[in-house]
Order: C-alpha cells, then sequence, then structure tokens
C-alpha cells in the first residue's frame, strides 16, 4: 500500500506515533518496505501479519534498536535521529517476545529500573544523596511498588527475577515498562506462553493503565482473536508491505488480510 493510499484510509486526528516512508534491510532482505500509517492516540493498535511479515522489525525501528529509512515522528516530532535510550525518555516502553530480566536481581529491582527513563538526578547527586536525590529516588520506589502491585506480584518483590515462572516474568516486563510512565507501550506478543486467562488480565491492566493515563499501547500479537477483541486500530504487515489499515471490522473483511492469513477463501475470525 503506498503512502497515500494508507493515509486516504484512515482519519487519525494527532496520532501519537507517525510512521513515513519507514523501511529497512538486511544483507538483501527487504524486511519491510516503505511503512507509512498513523497509530491514534490513546487505546491499544495492534500490528498483525503472518510469520516473517516484519512486525518486530518494525518494533524494532520505532524504538530505536534498528536504523532505519523514513521518518517516524512521536506527538509531531521527528525521532529518527534518537537513539534507543533518548526515545526511552521521550516515552517509548517496549517488552520483547521472551521477557528480559536481570535474572540475578530482584523482581522490585526490576521494576525500578524502568524508572530510569524519567529520573533525571546523575550519578554525582545520588552519590551525595542531595535532597532532589532522595525526593526522586522515593518517588521512583512508589511508582515501582504500584505498578508492581497493580500486576500481582507485591509478595514477590524479594524474589530474584530468574526464579519466576513465565507469567510472572512477562507481569514484571510489563511492570517495568509502566514504571518508565510511557507515552507509547510497546508489547511483542503478550499473550505468548500464557493461558487464555491470564492472556486477557494482561491485556486488561494495559488497558486500564492507558485510560488512567491517556497511554497508547502498540501490540504485536499472533492470536487474532485477542487482537480483535483489544484493539481499537490494526495495521497488517505481509512480507515487509503494509497490507492494510484502519478499524478492526474494515481489516477483517479486507480481502487481501483474508487471503495473506487463510487463504483466500477464508474468513480472519473473531
Ligand atoms: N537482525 C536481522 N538480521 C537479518 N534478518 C532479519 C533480522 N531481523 C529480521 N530479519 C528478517 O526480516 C524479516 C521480518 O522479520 P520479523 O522478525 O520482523 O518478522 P515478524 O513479523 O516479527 O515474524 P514473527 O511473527 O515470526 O515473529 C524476516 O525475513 C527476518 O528473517
Amino acid at each position: 500500500m503506498s503512502a497515500a493510499a494508507a493515509r486516504e484510509t484512515q482519519a487519525v486526528p494527532a496520532p501519537i506515533v507517525r510512521l513515513n516512508e519507514v523501511g529497512i534491510s538486511f544483507r538483501g532482505v527487504r524486511a519491510l518496505d516503505g511503512i507509512s500509517f498513523d497509530v491514534p492516540q490513546g487505546g491499544v493498535t495492534a500490528v498483525i501479519g503472518p510469520n516473517g511479515a516484519g512486525k518486530t522489525t518494525l518494533f524494532n525501528c520505532i524504538s530505536g534498536i534498528y536504523r532505519h529509512e523514513g521518518e517516524i515522528e512521536l506527538a509531531g516530532s521527528p525521532i529518527r535521529h534518537l537513539r534507543a535510550h533518548q526515545r526511552a525518555s521521550a516515552g517509548i516502553a517496549r517488552t520483547f517476545q521472551t521477557p528480559t530480566l536481570l535474572d540475578d536481581e530482584d523482581v522490585f529491582a526490576n521494576v525500578l529500573v524502568g524508572t530510569h527513563a524519567w529520573t533525571t538526578t546523575g550519578f554525582t547527586g545520588v552519590l551525595i544523596g542531595t535532597p532532589r536525590a532522595r525526593r526522586e529516588e522515593r518517588e521512583a520506589r512508589d511508582v515501582a511498588w504500584h505498578h508492581l502491585t497493580a500486576v500481582g506480584l507485591a509478595s514477590l518483590a524479594d524474589r530474584p527475577a530468574g526464579a519466576l515462572a513465565h507469567a510472572d516474568r512477562r507481569r514484571v516486563e510489563i511492570a517495568r515498562a509502566l514504571a518508565a510512565q510511557p507515552r507509547i507501550l510497546m508489547l511483542d506478543e503478550p499473550a505468548a506462553g500464557l493461558s487464555g486467562t491470564e492472556s486477557d488480565e494482561l491485556i486488561e491492566l494495559v488497558r486500564e493503565q492507558g485510560q488512567a493515563t491517556g497511554m497508547t499501547s502498540l501490540l504485536v500479537e499472533h492470536d487474532v482473536a485477542l487482537v480483535m477483541r483489544t484493539a481499537s486500530w490494526i495495521a497488517v504487515l505481509d512480507a515487509g508491505k503494509l497490507l492494510a489499515v484502519g478499524e478492526p471490522r474494515a481489516v477483517r473483511e479486507n480481502p487481501a488480510v483474508i487471503a495473506a492469513y487463510l487463504g483466500a477463501d477464508a474468513e480472519v475470525v473473531a
């Protein structure tokens, strides 16, 4: 889909993220090609597509892990020149397909790491223990506790993260991302390895946080039924190209999407 066609099929006032001709190649493999669409402010936008479509690569471009072609805007400001940690400070937080935790550190410390996206006290301030540094540290600990409690893991705060079960590792990772107090939270296959109830609880938690703070969630997820119940906006990738973008109903009925997913005779089921 061309940039112009993509823009025509959507009406997104003041998008939180705008992708303009985003592209990237890996040794001749065109992983993303001319991706242009807007992510509406608030709610859940899902990025779906068959294996190898480029979903995780797109997340890596938005979060600044990969250098890419084209431009990405966050709340109207270009961010292409920003490195990953600068994008985190600008309000972009993410989780990974496989949770990346500090396994030897306790659960609370893992969540506290998320607050580094917004704390401003430098090493010297922390070392000397200036009033501002102490105030900020208290605030960071309160925020970390708040999110650890919200994901239901306060009782495991002292456990090494490496000792946790898979579902709890996912919760810690999400609490850490929320502790960054992001404007946009990117979740890469959060339901992988979770039961239906566990993934519904996790998504509900994220949705509540979005309603409370205005945070936007961007979700990569293979479970199409979960996407259809959760997302208010969907972008479909296939082989590095944007196939469709819009509201769930329109995307579900799009013949190109149906063909890419299940063969031309099938429907994308909700
Ligand atoms: N670091 C890399 N080096 C080389 N090729 C890569 C790299 N990252 C992604 N690719 C290639 O880019 C394409 C898109 O991969 P990507 O992981 O983004 O797809 P995906 O939609 O997330 O797939 P899946 O649903 O299976 O996770 C694939 O062909 C993949 O092999």
